[in-house]
């Protein structure tokens, strides 16, 4: 995919996009969390991008949203569906959900929304899901233990990008090779010249070795499962809370899972756990041994009588304590039982097998002496044997369990992902269910809501009411204050960009004609300056000039300026809309003077009281066709002439 041909990726994004693992997936699939992984791509840009890749996909050119209250009404319905997801990712992913112009899109989304609908949010599956993230790539791994070792330079750059976590040694001749046999448990050989050399060591000649580095690394593997274990175990919960069948067979996961440590660690193995505790505990068992043989040693001497001879007597005098020789003479047996002990312990306490005892023997022994004690060089050397044969050990466990993993990494990785998928579709479906909503009809012109109920509403949902609206072509909503005609603008801008997006809408049924844009103007607060004016109604002229196809919602735009202009730029405005066969609903309170000025039968649609209970309106929240409803005042003024004998009420009255 070429990425610069995403309206809005310049080379330098297409550049940071090159950079993630398979981009095209992440951008085809919406997957916003990994393009955001991109270097300096933020989550939002992530968004933006993933979109505009949609987008092109579908031939979109965007543009729905043609306003600033457009804009913040598809917020709204953004966040509303957000808060059901469960997971970052979901809420992320929901962001690539667009109000589109292009069929295909909208057609590909309620494909998607029909299937989520069904779905059943449980608080078990959301509990589950809860633990769901996309999977982590292992980092940092660094092996010290092994390393790989070419005499050619180039493949030597080639080894250090392919296997960053090992070592790479350049050598010159087969004897280097054997001195890095002795420091390194394993050396992976690159040359092939070297096939059947004997050196010290555990040295291999794998010269395909760059071409599967994995096979090389199990650690590589290994923390990759044990890093993603709990994201990992807590798909497979999703899918089996859910009754969905993953990529993967779950026993196997699990079972793999149980053998690998936190650090990617093989456990479960006796032979490397006993290396293992081998190694950590040898200073302390030598230091113990070395106690065993001289507790021996001395209630040994203890108990002996030492019979001196002169002349032994006498060197002891003149020269010192030479009591070695006393030692070896009058207490050899004892001398040597204290060794065997000591020796005895080592092997004992540290479960050595009979190959790693014959390095104990040089551990203790030699000259008699008292205290006995421990040849420093001899215990270095059996460290080092055991160290490496844990290591060798560790390393062929964790090579074979890499190996089955490997496996099971891509049906892991595709389960994590329906699983996140999963988390997308309940949000929507939540969203449905939480707002009592149904896939509307695209078609005709216009639009047609039954029982609408908007979740934008100060009240809580369940005391919103259901408002039935429809209109074709332009119409003026009049009504009492307060009545819900803001409340009705935002129900049909909420309708239109929903059913725009492919998902439900908050309705028992509901028909939207295709729109190329939704113009929606919120209501100005208070007269505009002169300059604030001039730019409104310039905004307007353009609006009057631009695509066929338009929902425009205007709310109360008599308040920019005095009444009689307003009257008529509405008018004028008005006109033009008609002419070009837009959709439109100006709330107004000037319906009369607009209906006057107007070039044409303007429709006036109302939302009226019906009547005044203790002082507060009872309003019908639907509108009523082609009716201009009462005004506030002319109802409170009809209240007044209704209670009271004067003249002065019904003369007012009559004004109306
Ligand atoms: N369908 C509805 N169900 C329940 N309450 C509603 C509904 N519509 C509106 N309301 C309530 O009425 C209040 C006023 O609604 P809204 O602002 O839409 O009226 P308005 O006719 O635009 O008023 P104004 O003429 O003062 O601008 C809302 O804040 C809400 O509390």
């Amino acid at each position: 995919m070429e990425f610069t041909a995403i309206p809005g990726v310049g080379a330098k994004t297409a550049a940071a996009l090159a950079e993630l693992d398979d981009a095209e997936t992440a951008l085809r699939s919406g997957d916003v969390a990994r393009i955001a992984r991109a270097p300096k791509i933020t989550e939002g840009r992530a968004a933006a991008i993933a979109r505009a890749a949609v987008r092109r996909e579908h031939g979109d050119e965007g543009g729905f949203l043609a306003t600033d209250r457009a804009d913040e009404i598809y917020d709204d319905a953004l966040s509303l569906l957000q808060a059901r997801a469960v997971t970052e990712y979901g809420k992320k992913r929901l962001q690539t959900f667009f109000p589109s112009t292009s069929d295909s899109r909208i057609e590909e989304v309620r494909t998607f929304a029909t299937a989520a609908m069904e779905r059943d949010p449980t608080p078990e599956l959301l509990e589950a899901l809860a633990g769901v993230e996309p999977l982590e790539p292992a980092e940092g791994i660094r092996v010290r233990e092994r390393c790989v070792a070419t005499t050619d330079a180039e493949r030597y750059a080639e080894a250090k990008a392919a296997l960053p976590e090992l070592p790479v040694e350049v050598i010159d001749e087969r004897r280097e090779l054997g001195e890095l046999g002795r420091s390194y448990s394993t050396v992976y050989v690159l040359d092939a010249a070297f096939a059947g050399i004997d050196v010290d060591g555990d040295v291999r000649v794998v010269p395909d070795a760059l071409e599967h580095p994995e096979e090389f690394v199990p650690e590589r593997t290994l923390t990759f499962f044990a890093e993603n274990r709990e994201p990992l175990l807590a798909a497979a919960e999703v899918h089996e809370v859910a009754g969905t069948q993953p990529d993967c067979d779950l026993d196997s996961l699990r079972a793999a899972l149980d053998r690998v440590d936190e650090e990617g660690g093989v456990v479960g193995d006796a032979k490397l756990e006993r290396l293992e505790v081998a190694v950590d505990d040898l200073d302390a068992a030598v230091s113990t041994a070395e106690s065993v043989g001289n507790d021996h040693l001395r209630d040994a001497i203890g108990e002996q009588d030492v019979t001196i001879e002169g002349t032994d007597f006498l060197s002891l005098v003149e020269q010192g304590a030479r009591v070695d020789s006393l030692l070896s003479r009058e207490l050899a047996d004892d001398y040597d039982r204290a060794v065997e002990l000591a020796r005895e312990h080592i092997v004992e306490s540290l479960d050595l097998d009979s190959g790693e005892a014959e390095f104990v023997e040089r551990v203790f022994g030699g000259e008699p002496e008292f205290p006995l004690e421990h040849n420093e060089e001899a215990v270095s050397r059996l460290r080092t044997e055991l160290t490496a044969d844990r290591d060798r050990r560790a390393n062929q466990l964790e090579t074979e369990l890499a190996a089955e993993l490997r496996e099971l990494r891509e049906p892991a990785a595709s389960m994590v992902e329906s699983a996140l998928e999963l988390d997308v579709e309940l949000a929507v479906s939540r969203f449905a269910r939480d707002f009592d909503c149904v896939l509307p009809t695209l078609a005709g012109s216009g639009f047609e809501i039954e029982g609408g109920r908007s979740p934008l509403l100060d009240v809580p949902f369940e005391a919103v009411d259901p408002v039935d609206y429809g209109v074709e072509g332009v119409t003026l909503l009049s009504g009492v204050n307060s009545g819900g005609k803001t409340s009705t603008l935002d129900l049909v801008g909420l309708i239109a960009v929903l059913a725009h997006m492919g998902l439900p809408v908050p309705a028992e049924s509901a028909r939207v004609g295709r729109v190329s844009e939704l113009h929606y103007y919120a209501k100005s607060q208070g007269t505009l300056d002169a300059g604030a004016f001039e730019s409104t109604l310039r905004e307007f002229g353009d609006l009057v000039e631009g695509e066929s196809g338009r929902l425009v919602l205007v709310d109360e735009l008599e308040s920019i300026t005095e009444p009689g202009a307003s009257a008529k730029i509405i008018a004028g405005i008005l006109e033009e809309l008609h002419d070009q066969g837009a959709s439109a609903v100006f709330v107004s309170h000037l319906a009369d003077g607009i209906r006057e000025a107007a070039g044409f039968d303007v429709a006036v649609d109302g939302i009226e009281a019906v009547g005044l209970v203790d002082g507060e309106l009872r309003v019908d929240r639907s509108p009523k066709k082609d009716h201009l409803a009462r005004s506030t005042p002319e109802l409170i003024v009809e209240k007044l002439a209704g209670e009271s004998e004067g003249g002065f009420y019904r003369d007012l009255l009559e004004k109306f």
